[in-house]
């Protein structure tokens, strides 16, 4: 079957103690109110990296570098009639002071209390493998 196939970057920032950033969906949005890590999707022509660096701007205010994004994992999953691909990337380093700009909020969980947290179905299977990895 062909499905359009669209391409989402995220990061999981960790900070000092291991914990995950995570922000939450605001009203009115699709999937309002769901658990996810930032990012977003490409603008054309953009490399992951550069959409990466500019969504944590957007959304977070911080200021990182692609030499700070370590490809870590993905997810591959269909969403409405679309198929989305996510890129995760773990990230360690940025400068600024994490604010919610588009989140309704944002927090900090160590990785086993991501299964707790409502988050979009495609999130779900990248829960394990941060555990592994951080
Ligand atoms: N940033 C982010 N997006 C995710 C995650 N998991 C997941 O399914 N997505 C989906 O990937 C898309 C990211 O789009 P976006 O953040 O650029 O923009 P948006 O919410 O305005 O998009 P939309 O209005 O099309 O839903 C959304 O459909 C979102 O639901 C995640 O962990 N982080």
């Amino acid at each position: 079957m062909n499905a359009t196939i669209f391409t989402v970057v995220a990061a999981a920032l960790v900070d000092r103690d291991g914990r995950i950033l995570v922000q939450k969906r605001p009203e009115g949005s699709s999937m309002a109110g769901l658990w996810e890590f930032p990012g977003g999707k490409l603008e054309p022509g953009e490399t992951p990296e550069a959409a990466l660096v500019r969504e944590l701007k957007e959304e977070l205010g911080i200021e990182t570098d692609k030499s700070c994004l370590a490809p870590a994992t993905f997810a591959s999953d269909a969403l409405g009639n679309k198929h989305l691909v996510l890129l995760l990337y773990i990230c360690r380093k940025w400068q600024g002071t994490v604010e919610p700009l588009h989140a309704a909020a944002v927090k900090w969980v160590y990785p086993r209390d991501l299964y707790a947290l409502e988050m979009p179905p495609a999130d779900r299977p990248l829960i394990g493998l941060l555990e592994a990895l951080l």
